[in-house]
C-alpha cells in the first residue's frame, strides 16, 4: 500500500521505517527540512535501536522524505498523522501541532480525486478525532468524512529504546475507526504483523481513552512503587525485595515496580496531566491520577534532601550526575528526572559534572554551564558526591571509578550500582532503599 507519515519524530519515524520494511511505499513528511534530507540520504533523524538500519536500506526505494504535503498526499492512499501533542502551560493538552498537521492534510485532500484515509496515531484526547481533527479536515479539503475521506484513530504503543521491536512485534493493535471502511484500510496495512494478543476494532474515542488508561495505569504502578519504597526507606525495610514478591502475583505482574527518582520521557508525564485536565474539564476531580503526578514530582526532590543530609549545603561543591537520558537506551531528555535535578544543583549553587553515554549532547541544549564529560570516570574524577539518574548498563560496572571521587558520596536514583557488591569503599545511599 501506499502510505504518508505526517511527522517524522520518534513515532513518525519508527512507523514509516517499519512500514518499509513491511513492503509498503512510504513518504515521511516533515517541515523540518533537516530531517526531511537526513531520511532521504539513508540516515535516521533519531537515534533509535535498529532504526539505522532500516532507513539504510529503503530510503530512496521504498522510504521518501518530503515537507510538500500535496505530492504525498496524492501520491498515498492514507496519512498518518504522528506529529506531538505536548502540554500547554497548564498542563491541559496542547493541539496546536495537530491542528496545523490535519489542516494541512486537509487542503490536500481537497486538490486530490481518489479517496483517502487519514489516520491519527498521535497521543491526544477523548473525543479529539471526531470533533477536532474531522472538522479541520472536512473544513480545509470541503469533502465530508465518512463519504469522501475516511477518518481513524490508531494509537501507538512502542517503547522508545525498544520502538523497531515493538512495533513489529505488538500485544495488541487498536483501531478506532470513525467509518467501517477506513478502519478496514488500516488494518490491511497491518496484515504480516503478528499481533501476541487481538487487533481491536473500536470507535476513536475508546481507541484514544485505551491509550490514556494504559499509560496512566503503568504510571500509578510507579508511583505507586514508589510511595511504598519512600515508606520502606524510613521503615528500613529493602522495598525491592518487598516489591519482588508483591510482583509475583499474577494479578498484579513483576513489571513497572521499580521504585527510583520517578518516571520521565515524552509520554507518562504529559499523558497523565492530558488525561487529569480533560478529566476537570468535563467536572471529574481526579484524585488519584493527582497523585500520580506530586509523587512523581516530589522524587527528584529526594534524591538532593538526601544529598545534603551527607555532605551539607551544595554551594560551590563539586557534584557529578550520572546519566542524563529519561531511561537507558535513549538519548531522549524530555522530562527526565536529571531535568529538575540539574535546576536543583543549580540553584542551591553546585558545580555540575555530567556524563550520559548518548544523552549528553541533547542535554546542553538545556543547561550550557554543565561541564559534560566524556566518560563516568571523567566525571566522577575530583567531585564531592555522585547522584545516579539514568539506569544505564555500563553503570553497573562502576567500581574502581568511585576511587576517583574526593568524597565517596553516590546517591542512586536507579537501584543500579551494585552497592553489596563493591571493592571500592562508597558511602552509599538508595533513594527509597
Ligand atoms: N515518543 C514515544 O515513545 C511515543 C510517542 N507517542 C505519541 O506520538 C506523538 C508523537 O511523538 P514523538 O514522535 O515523540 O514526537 P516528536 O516531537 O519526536 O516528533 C514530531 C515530529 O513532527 C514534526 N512536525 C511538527 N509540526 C509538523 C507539521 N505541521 N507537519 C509535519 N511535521 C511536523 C517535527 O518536526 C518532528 O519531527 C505524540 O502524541 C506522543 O505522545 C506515542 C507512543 C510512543
Ligand atoms: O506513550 C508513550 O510514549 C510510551 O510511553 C512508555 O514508554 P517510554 O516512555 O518509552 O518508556 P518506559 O520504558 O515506559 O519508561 C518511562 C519512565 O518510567 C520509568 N520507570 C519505568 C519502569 C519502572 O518500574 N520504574 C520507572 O521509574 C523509566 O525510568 C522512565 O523514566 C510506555 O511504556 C509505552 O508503552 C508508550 O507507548
Amino acid at each position: 500500500m501506499k502510505v504518508s507519515v505526517v511527522g517524522s519524530g520518534y513515532v513518525g519515524t519508527v512507523t514509516a521505517a517499519c512500514l518499509a520494511e513491511l513492503g509498503h511505499q512510504v513518504i515521511c513528511i516533515d517541515i523540518d527540512e533537516e530531517r526531511v534530507n537526513k531520511i532521504n540520504s539513508g540516515v535516521s533523524p533519531i537515534w533509535e535501536q535498529g532504526l539505522d538500519e532500516l532507513i539504510q536500506n529503503h530510503a530512496g526505494g521504498n522510504l521518501k522524505a518530503t515537507s510538500d504535503y500535496e505530492s504525498a498526499v496524492n501520491d498515498s492512499d492514507i496519512s498518518f498523522i504522528c506529529v506531538g501533542t505536548p502540554s500547554d502551560d497548564y498542563g491541559n493538552i496542547d493541539l496546536s501541532i495537530v491542528k496545523s498537521a490535519s489542516e494541512s492534510l486537509g487542503y490536500a485532500i481537497g486538490s486530490k480525486d481518489d479517496y483517502h484515509v487519514v489516520v491519527l496515531k498521535s497521543t491526544v484526547v477523548p473525543e479529539t478525532t471526531e470533533n477536532f481533527v474531522t472538522p479541520i479536515l472536512e473544513q480545509a479539503s470541503g469533502k465530508q468524512a465518512g463519504k469522501d475521506f475516511g477518518v481513524s484513530m490508531n494509537p501507538e504503543f512502542l517503547r522508545e529504546g525498544k520502538a523497531v521491536y515493538d512495533f513489529m512485534n505488538p500485544d495488541r493493535i487498536v483501531i478506532g475507526a470513525l467509518d467501517k471502511h477506513s478502519g478496514d484500510v488500516v488494518s490491511h496495512l497491518y496484515d504480516k504483523v503478528e499481533c501476541l494478543n487481538e487487533f481491536i476494532r473500536t470507535n476513536p474515542r475508546t481507541a484514544e481513552m485505551i491509550k490514556y488508561a494504559n499509560n496512566s495505569f503503568l504510571a500509578t504502578k510507579i508511583s505507586f512503587s514508589n510511595e511504598i519504597g519512600n515508606i520502606c526507606k524510613k521503615l528500613d525495610i529493602d522495598t525491592y525485595e518487598v516489591m519482588k514478591v508483591v510482583g509475583m502475583d499474577f494479578r498484579i505482574s513483576p513489571y513497572f515496580l521499580n521504585s527510583g527518582a520517578g518516571f520521565g520521557g515524552s509520554c507518562f508525564p504529559k499523558d497523565v496531566r492530558a488525561l487529569t485536565g480533560k478529566s476537570k474539564e468535563i467536572g471529574y476531580e481526579p484524585i488519584l491520577l493527582d497523585s500520580v503526578i506530586r509523587v512523581n514530582e516530589n522524587q527528584p526532590h529526594r534524591m538532593i534532601d538526601l544529598l545534603e543530609e551527607k555532605i551539607g549545603h551544595l554551594e560551590n561543591k563539586t557534584i557529578t550526575v550520572l546519566g542524563l537520558a529519561f531511561k537507558n537506551g535513549t538519548d531522549d531528555i524530555r522530562e527526565s528526572r536529571s531535568v529538575p535535578v540539574i535546576a536543583d544543583l543549580l540553584y542551591n549553587g553546585a558545580k555540575i559534572k555530567a556524563y550520559d553515554p548518548q544523552a549528553n549532547g541533547n542535554m546542553k541544549k538545556v543547561f550550557s554551564s554543565v561541564n559534560y564529560c566524556d566518560s563516568a570516570e571523567e566525571a566522577l574524577y575530583n567531585s564531592e558526591a555522585c547522584l545516579v539518574m539514568t539506569d544505564w548498563n555500563e553503570f553497573k560496572n562502576l567500581d574502581s571509578e568511585f576511587g576517583l571521587m574526593k568524597n565517596k558520596v553516590v546517591v542512586d536514583g536507579r537501584r543500579i550500582i551494585p552497592f553489596q557488591n563493591l571493592e571500592q569503599e562508597i558511602d552509599y545511599v538508595g533513594i527509597c532503599w
